[in-house]
């Protein structure tokens, strides 16, 4: 009983609704222990304990220590519904029968079931501390979950108060809204009312501006006729007084028609009298070069230069325009003195006194020769530094200007003439050098150039040509200026390159023309070759030695061709010599030569100049047979 005393005792609780102690909770331990035993481990309980047992040899009943436990530790768990009484296996020992007088083994027997008792309580008390335990932190959890569920009752309390307070904002607010959605309805009502006004305003709006707009449009036109209406009427007047004066117009037109129409044909006749005047004359001026002949002479002395002046000279005696005469003293020994006199006669002598102008006045009969259709050739000879250069191709500015632009002028000039009786012209021209027997493109300003040859035009063999040698179209003398000055630069640069070259090398310009007159059906081509011969000196140096060769021959060859001509060979040898053979054209029956021998004054010149003015008499002694011109018909 001690023992049992020492169980604790169950707080009180106060009994609420709530936490109200179930059953089994209000139930002694024994009791609850006694639940755990069937009815037949009852009974068999008491009657060992009360009276000895008859059952034969013994039993004992055991009640596993697991099933105990179970039942024990139940009613932790205040939700947790009392344990389920599970039948209790019975594991029968048949124990030996005590007889009942046998006290001593009735008291052993009684002392094991003590014994096992004992243990079992022990058992059981330590499974009611952990109950116990269990049930402190149960109640502790009730208590936390009893407070927690009070909490949250109070909050669902307040939350109910505030809900019904929310449902009654949300009542009142409801109605408010329908308040504002009858609002709403009325308002977008007249919105839509407002919208049509305002639609059918913009109409309005829009046609008053169109209205307004029309207006001002109808009010401008009025204006604009109106205004229209006094010009018209002021137009009016001013045509009718116009048609008095067309009316007279009329007549002074019909009038001045068949004054034109008379011109015009007082014109086409005054054009077959020009065109029969412009043949004429061209006829009488070829009839005068003619008689003059068509190798003509010319000798040019060159004035002495500024720095020249203190050099000694012979004497030069113009004694007309046609002679001159050149004396030079010379010692022959030191008591006598010699006197080598020369007299020459040329078709024409420029004085050092003449300009580039009288020496074109001259000259210019054979550019108009060539314009007539002729083949010419104009060449100047003479020593180096007597101004061949300077007659052929003059200096700086118009006035200075030499034979060769001044040709080109005259021809442009000329070519308007022709044009207004009807010639179409086309002008062309090349730049060449004969250097050594070699041809050099003077238009081609790359070192290496091609090899030209000397080729016939056709199988007659009255025309040649050279071949890989440039021709450009001139349309101006402008055009023909920058040709020169480029054919100028090229000859320079090649002569810097080879010393003195552009002495020693023949210069030539070649102008083809070629004119048509389509309503006579008439056409012409003519060369106009326009020649700066090289130095005609003797070298001293073995190179001049090689040039002079080249030099005297072909000058030789050139003489040679004129003599022939004159003799009038069966064989003209103008393949001997490039020089010949390129202006074959030009000084053939078919053409006319013009030579201009230059010379100058000093002593140390005396006899080149005797030379050059010996080589121009021979020329000038030759007389070319009647040149031909070179016109011919053709059909459309
Ligand atoms: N009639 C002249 N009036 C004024 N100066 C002239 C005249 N003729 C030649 N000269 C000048 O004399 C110099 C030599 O003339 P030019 O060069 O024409 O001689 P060239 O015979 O052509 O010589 P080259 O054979 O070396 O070319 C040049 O300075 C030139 O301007």
């Amino acid at each position: 009983m001690n023992k049992m005393s020492r169980i604790p005792k169950m707080p009180p609780v106060t009994a609420t609704k709530e936490n109200k102690p179930s059953l089994l909770n209000r139930r002694p331990i024994s009791r609850t222990l006694a639940n755990g035993l069937s009815d037949a481990d009852k009974k068999d309980l008491l009657m060992n304990h009360t009276k000895p047992v008859h059952r034969g040899p013994t039993t004992s009943t055991t009640v596993p220590a697991q099933r105990l436990k179970r039942s024990a530790t139940a009613p932790s768990s205040v939700n947790v519904p009392p344990p389920k009484v599970n039948k209790i296996e019975k594991k029968v020992t048949v124990a030996p029968k005590i007889a009942p007088y046998d006290y001593k083994a009735r008291f052993n027997d009684l002392l094991g079931k003590h014994k096992n008792m004992k243990s079992e309580f022990d058992d059981l008390k330590e499974k009611h501390i952990e109950v116990s335990d269990s049930y402190e932190k149960t109640k502790d959890s009730v208590q936390s979950t009893i407070n927690e569920r009070d909490r949250l009752k109070e909050n669902l309390l307040k939350s109910l108060s505030e809900l019904r307070e929310k449902s009654t904002e949300y009542d009142k607010m409801k109605v408010d809204l329908d308040i504002q959605k009858l609002e709403n309805e009325n308002l977008q009502r007249k919105t839509v009312l407002l919208d049509e006004i305002t639609t059918s305003l913009k109409q309005k709006t829009a046609e008053l501006d169109k209205i307004q707009a029309d207006f001002t449009e109808l009010t401008r036109q009025h204006k604009s006729l109106k205004e229209e209406t006094e010009a018209l009427r002021v137009l009016t007047d001013h045509l009718k007084k116009i048609s008095i004066e067309y009316d007279k117009l009329q007549l002074d037109y019909k009038e001045a028609k068949e004054t034109i129409a008379k011109y015009k044909s007082e014109s086409d006749i005054l054009q077959n009298i020009l065109a029969a005047m412009h043949k004429e004359q061209r006829d009488l001026r070829n009839t005068i070069q003619d008689l003059k002949g068509n190798i003509r002479v010319y000798c040019r002395i060159r004035p002495p230069l500024e720095s020249e002046q203190n050099k000694p000279k012979f004497n030069l005696n113009v004694l007309d325009a046609c002679s001159m005469e050149v004396e030079k003293v010379e010692l022959l020994n030191s008591a006598r003195k010699g006197k080598s006199q020369h007299a020459f006669t040329f078709d024409g002598i420029f004085t050092p006194h003449a300009s580039q102008e009288d020496v074109f006045a001259e000259v210019s009969t054979m550019v108009q020769s060539a314009l007539d259709g002729y083949n010419v050739c104009i060449f100047a000879y003479g020593q180096t530094g007597s101004g061949k250069t300077y007659t052929m191709e003059g200096g700086c500015g118009t006035e200075q200007y030499g034979i060769i632009p001044r040709a080109f002028n005259m021809i442009f000039t000329c070519m308007e003439d022709l044009k207004r009786m009807g010639w179409e012209l086309t002008i062309k021209a090349s730049f060449l050098e004969i250097y050594n027997e070699v041809i050099y493109d003077l238009l081609n300003s790359c070192k290496d150039q091609e090899s030209h040859e000397i080729k016939m035009v056709n199988s007659k063999g009255t025309d040649v040509y050279v071949s890989n040698l440039k021709e450009e179209e001139v349309k101006n003398s402008h055009d023909f200026i920058r040709l020169m000055i480029f054919a100028q630069r090229n000859r320079q640069t090649a002569a810097t390159l080879n010393n003195e070259r552009s002495s020693r090398s023949h210069s030539v310009a070649q102008i083809k023309i070629s004119a048509i007159h389509e309503k006579r059906k008439e056409k012409y081509t003519s060369n106009l070759n326009l020649v700066d011969l090289a130095g005609s000196e003797s070298g001293k140096t073995t190179q001049r030695m090689d040039e002079t060769k080249h030099i005297n021959r072909s000058l030789s060859e050139l003489s040679k061709v004129i003599l022939s001509l004159q003799t009038n060979q069966s064989h003209i040898p103008y393949r001997n010599s490039k020089l010949t053979h390129l202006l074959m054209p030009s000084l053939g029956g078919n053409s006319k030569t013009l030579m201009l021998v230059n010379v100058n004054q000093f002593d140390e010149c005396f006899s080149e100049t005797l030379n050059s003015l010996r080589f121009a008499t021979q020329v000038n002694n030759c007389r070319v047979v009647k040149a031909k011109k070179n016109i011919t018909m053709f059909d459309s």
